[in-house]
């Protein structure tokens, strides 16, 4: 057999013999006669049942017995001395006993001292349940019954087989399902009704039987018979149609209590006696605690007895117990006792439950069942209930971070180009112009306003990665000519100086977006994060519309021979040998596209509207100098000065001194001329550039900035 389970009885269990659950012992008092020798000593019968469950004493009480002893009794059932062990059976045990056909256990147990009647009516109630069984089984074709007995003595405390010869003591066993377990104990499986009449004579011989003076077959061991059922339905219909019920009823037949004086023991005979007064005085001990409740230790284990006898007296089965006594007066004190441990046993609950033993087949069957079912649930509820728990946040933060941790590296590599890029041009810069004589001194200082600094940014310069070419026909700008040396040292000179004005003639509506591209765009500082992009944006079209020619009153000498200029059209140059395609000039590391028509259509342009441009360059974007005034503010002065803006055959803003000797460079039209490119054109690092590169901090917000910046430059400008 497989697992023993515990399961509710349910309506066809509860047919079968009946319910299980929480319930009092059934406890039944029943008188004998007087036997022979009680008559014979004319001892009186001092009990008497008043009804079918109270049992009084009816001798007369003296005052301090009456405090101590109640008169009458009251249990569940009461049989007199007329009543036959059939009716005992029928109402005290039969219930109770025939529960084991419906898978619960039971026992029934009788108690009372020696010679009162115990065997007596344990003998006839065995062979009436079993009679019972048998024709339970009959009626029930529907369900296999196997039925196994086995029988057991406790003598002398030890334990033995009554279906042996064997006399070895057994030992006993803790099982966890089924309780104490009898090890090596004989099971026979009932064939028939004749059989177990010869078991039930193989156990009355075997057991251990004494003459004392009480009771000339006194039994001096306490017996137990077991008899096993387990049934399954023929047919797998019902509620435990794959299952196997099983359970055991104890028939319990206890040594009698008894006083060495009255039986007159000796040797053996008191050493028995006093193994049974002692194994059913912890059986007394366990009764009245488990009479007051489960609370606190209960005393199984003190005794082979009570440990054997534990499920049936306060676990899973259901009990009952019939004392026996005898009437005579004098046992009356043994009669007490007993009335006194079939009063605490009537408190007793035990609560009884179907057993159901699944074969191992039936249990494999359900383990799978049960795996199918647990593996379903899981598939069915994994995407829906399972939430993205930690360690997919930790994941997808780990691959953001690595995300973020690649552009770093990027921008950071970039940004270590460019200012490795820009040292360069600084310091080629620097050594041209060390080799340079200072001579442009007295030039007026051009400045524009960065439009993407701030006032206490570093510059952002616009810078190329190659040597500008400038000379597309135009005449080249030295732009150390157009920086005096004292703006070039100033450590204020956070802005970006032009040195070329390759295309002065922009379209006033060409946007950057179609007219200017980049080659080459590197932000050597930038301390401004937020607005930069807007104001970006913003004066980026301003630099490009409105920047468009510088010009001063032409020199009263033209010192290009190859150029003229427009008197009516100050801010004109006109060249008859402009190029006629698309002016391409790297310049600031910006490449400007202006086809030839859109500068025709610049180079028509009303003068008025060339002023105006003139005045919005000079408003918004030329500051003078607050060390020298500017030539446009000094235009009337410039002719005294004779420091000049002119406008290069390609548009490019010059500016000129008073010294054209030393100042005008005249400038072939040829693509032999050599390029003047922004290390040379470029005044030198500031001052204050210089103090804030060191500072210059990658962090995160620099650095997404940066590329923020970058990209959106790249979008606007090569889109
Ligand atoms: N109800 C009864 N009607 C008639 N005779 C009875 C009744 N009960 C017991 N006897 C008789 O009393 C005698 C003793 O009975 P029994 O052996 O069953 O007592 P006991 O309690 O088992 O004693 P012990 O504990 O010593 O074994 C027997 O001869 C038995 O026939």
């Amino acid at each position: 057999m497989g697992e023993i389970g515990v399961a509710d009885a349910d309506g066809q269990v509860q047919g079968l013999g009946g319910a299980g659950g929480d319930e009092k012992i059934l406890v039944s008092v029943r008188l004998r006669p007087l036997n022979e020798k009680e008559s014979t000593r004319n001892d009186v019968s001092d009990w008497e049942c008043i009804n079918d469950d109270t049992v009084i004493y009816r001798n007369s009480l003296s005052v301090s017995e009456r405090s101590m002893y109640p008169t009458a009794y009251k249990f569940d059932r009461v049989f007199g001395p007329g009543c036959s062990t059939r009716q005992v059976y029928g109402e005290g045990a039969k219930e109770v006993a025939l529960s084991v056909v419906s898978g619960i256990n039971s026992s029934v147990f009788a108690y009372g001292q020696t010679s009162s009647g115990k065997t007596y009516t344990m003998s006839g109630i065995t062979e009436y349940t079993v009679a019972d069984i048998y024709d339970y089984v009959e009626k029930h074709k529907e369900r296999e019954f196997t039925l196994k007995f086995s029988a057991m003595e406790i003598y002398n405390e030890s334990v033995r087989d009554l279906l042996s010869t064997d006399t070895t003591p057994l030992r006993l066993l803790d099982d966890p399902e089924r309780g104490t377990v009898v090890e090596r104990l004989t099971e026979e499986t009932i064939r028939d009704w004749n059989h177990f009449k010869e078991l039930l004579s193989v156990c009355e011989a075997q057991r251990q039987i004494g003459e004392t003076s009480l009771n000339e077959a006194s039994s001096r061991s306490h017996q137990i018979l077991r008899l096993t059922i387990e049934s399954s339905a023929r047919e797998l219909l019902g509620h435990y149609k794959s299952s196997t019920l099983a359970s055991t009823v104890n028939f319990v037949d206890l040594a009698g209590s008894e006083r060495a004086s009255q039986s007159l023991s000796a040797g053996m005979r008191l050493k028995e006696g006093c193994h049974i007064n002692r194994s059913l005085l912890t059986l007394g001990t366990v009764i009245r605690k488990l009479s007051k409740g489960r609370n606190g230790h209960i005393p199984f284990r003190d005794s082979k007895l009570t440990r054997i006898l534990q499920s049936s007296l306060g676990g899973n089965a259901r009990t009952a117990i019939i004392c026996t006594m005898s009437p005579a007066r004098s046992h009356v004190e043994q009669s007490r006792n007993t009335l006194l441990f079939a009063s605490c046993a009537k408190e007793v609950t035990t609560n009884a439950q179907v057993n159901v033993v699944v074969s191992d087949k039936t249990l494999v069957k359900q383990l799978q069942r049960e795996l199918t079912r647990l593996e379903s649930e899981l598939k069915n509820t994994r995407p829906d209930s399972v939430a993205p728990d930690s360690m997919a946040v930790l994941i997808e933060k780990d691959l953001q971070i690595e995300k973020l941790m690649k552009e770093v590296a990027e921008l950071t590599q970039q940004l270590d180009l460019a200012q490795s890029q820009v040292e360069n041009l600084l310091q080629s810069s620097e050594g041209d112009r060390a080799s340079t004589p200072d001579q442009d001194h007295h030039y007026p200082k051009l400045r524009v306003r960065d439009s993407f600094r701030s006032d206490n940014s570093v510059s952002y310069s616009l810078i190329s990665e190659d040597p500008p070419s400038l000379d597309l026909g135009a005449r080249s700008f030295d732009a150390s000519q157009c920086s005096d040396e004292r703006s070039s040292r100033s450590s204020e000179a956070t802005f970006i100086q032009f040195p070329e004005f390759e295309e002065s003639f922009i379209p006033e509506n060409l946007s950057p977006e179609d007219s200017i591209k980049t080659s080459n765009f590197v932000g050597n500082g930038i301390h401004e994060k937020k607005d930069a992009k807007e104001r970006a944006n913003q004066n980026f079209d301003g630099h490009w519309k409105e920047v468009q020619c510088v010009e001063v009153e032409e020199p009263t000498t033209k010192p290009y021979s190859n150029s003229k200029m427009s008197e009516s059209r100050p801010c004109r140059f006109e060249e008859s040998n402009r190029p006629s395609l698309d002016i391409k000039t790297d310049t600031l590391g910006l490449t400007m596209i202006v086809n030839e028509e859109r500068a025709d259509q610049e180079l028509k342009s009303p003068p008025l509207k060339e002023q105006k441009e003139l005045n919005g360059l000079h408003s918004t974007f030329i500051i003078p100098s607050p060390e020298k005034p500017s030539p446009w503010l000094l235009k009337e002065s410039l002719s005294e000065s004779r420091r000049f803006f002119i406008r290069s055959r390609s548009c490019r803003a010059r500016l000129m001194n008073n010294s054209p000797n030393s100042h005008f460079e005249k400038v072939e039209d040829n693509e032999s001329t050599p390029s003047i490119g922004f290390e040379k054109d470029f005044p030198g690092r500031p001052e204050g550039f210089q103090k804030k590169l060191p500072v210059l901090k990658y962090d995160l917000d620099v650095k997404e900035f940066i590329k923020k910046c970058l990209r959106e430059f790249y979008e606007q400008l090569c889109c």
